[in-house]
């Protein structure tokens, strides 16, 4: 099946909060470095700017602050090539920061956010031009959106909607993060959400934890399919790779290899592979790029995948080499 809907301007829409990261240089921690690096980050910006960096015309809808941070965020995304014109921006608000600390085995990445009373929770369905926001091939949701602020369920169950109604395929990535929502409100927003999605991303921990599934990956991904009836699931187990029910088959993709610096922002390089690989219209493809795309991430500093489509494809196709010279 292909998908469905006019190829706007843009192939990509997505909506969501983009936040500043602070993180100390590996090795150091947050209680007590004296320095911290900044990255530009925010689940559905990373997308954007992982689609647009490999060619693929995409939109990035949100709401901005009208301060240097905002502006600081704006120019990141709009220097990966993602249109901006449907970002709102506000007066009197401010942008969200988050504080992460890059782990090390044993030790784990962790993350503390400062993103209340921010422009996107502000942000309401009305404010929103939806025939704009939703004019493209495949409008892409993630589940910080729904959990971030009282208002923002709202925003993503509406673009689901406008998506769907405009013939778009709508995608949902499940990103499930304890320290914004309960389990029990992840699960049920997902299940309300779930007549409007055409492809569910989950990682097989959520689909445990939300959904009480067991077993591996492949049988997670055809129970969630069967629980929320929808079409396309995939399920990513971290270094154990990817798989997904898709049309009632079954398709997986190992994990590359990596030698990883920073694995924050790798699940929405992942997304971006597959949202890639799905307009190419070749579910094996979509988690071949899916998992390169993801593996390269973690070997850069920061949330943003800004490699090249040739750059993706040739550690897609194991074509690379150690020295380009
Ligand atoms: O946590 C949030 O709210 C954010 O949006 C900040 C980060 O940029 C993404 O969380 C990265 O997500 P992963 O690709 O799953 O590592």
């Amino acid at each position: 099946m292909g998908i469905g809907g006019p190829a706007g301007a843009a192939q990509v829409s997505t909506l969501g909060e983009a936040l500043v990261r602070l993180s100390p240089a590996p090795g150091e921690r947050l209680r007590d470095s004296g320095q911290f690096r900044v990255h530009v980050g925010g689940a559905e910006a990373n997308v954007a700017v992982a689609l647009a960096s490999v060619g693929v015309p995409t939109r990035w809808t949100s709401a901005l602050p009208q301060t240097v941070l905002g502006r600081r965020v704006a120019d990141s995304l709009s220097s990966a090539g993602v249109a901006l014109d449907t970002v709102r921006w506000t007066a009197g608000e401010r942008l969200g920061l988050y504080f992460a600390e890059i782990g090390s085995p044993p030790r784990p990445t962790s993350v503390v956010y400062d993103r209340a009373g921010t422009a996107f929770a502000s942000l309401s369905v009305d404010d929103l031009d939806w025939a704009a926001v939703c004019d493209a091939r495949i409008v892409h949701l993630t589940g910080i959106t729904a959990a971030v602020a009282p208002r923002s369920g709202a925003l993503v169950l509406r673009a689901a909607r406008e998506g769907r109604e405009r013939g778009a395929l709508v995608v949902y990535d499940v990103n499930y993060r304890a320290a914004l929502s309960s389990p029990e409100a992840a699960a049920s927003f997902t299940a309300e959400l779930a007549a409007h999605v055409d492809l569910l991303i989950c990682r097989a921990e959520d689909a445990r934890d939300l959904f009480g599934l067991a077993g591996d990956a492949p049988s997670l991904a055809s129970d969630l399919a069967k629980t929320l009836s929808i079409g396309r699931v995939v399920v990513t187990s971290g270094a154990d790779g990817a798989v997904a029910w898709w049309d009632g088959e079954s398709v997986a993709a190992p994990a590359l290899p990596t030698a990883g610096v920073d694995r924050i922002g790798a699940g929405d390089a992942f997304a971006a592979g597959v949202l890639w690989g799905v307009l190419d219209g070749s579910p094996e493809e979509a988690l071949r790029r899916g998992t390169a795309m993801a593996s390269l991430a973690m070997t850069v500093h920061g949330d943003q995948c800004r490699f090249s489509a040739e750059e993706v494809l040739d550690v897609a196709r194991g074509a690379g080499r150690e020295v380009r010279r």
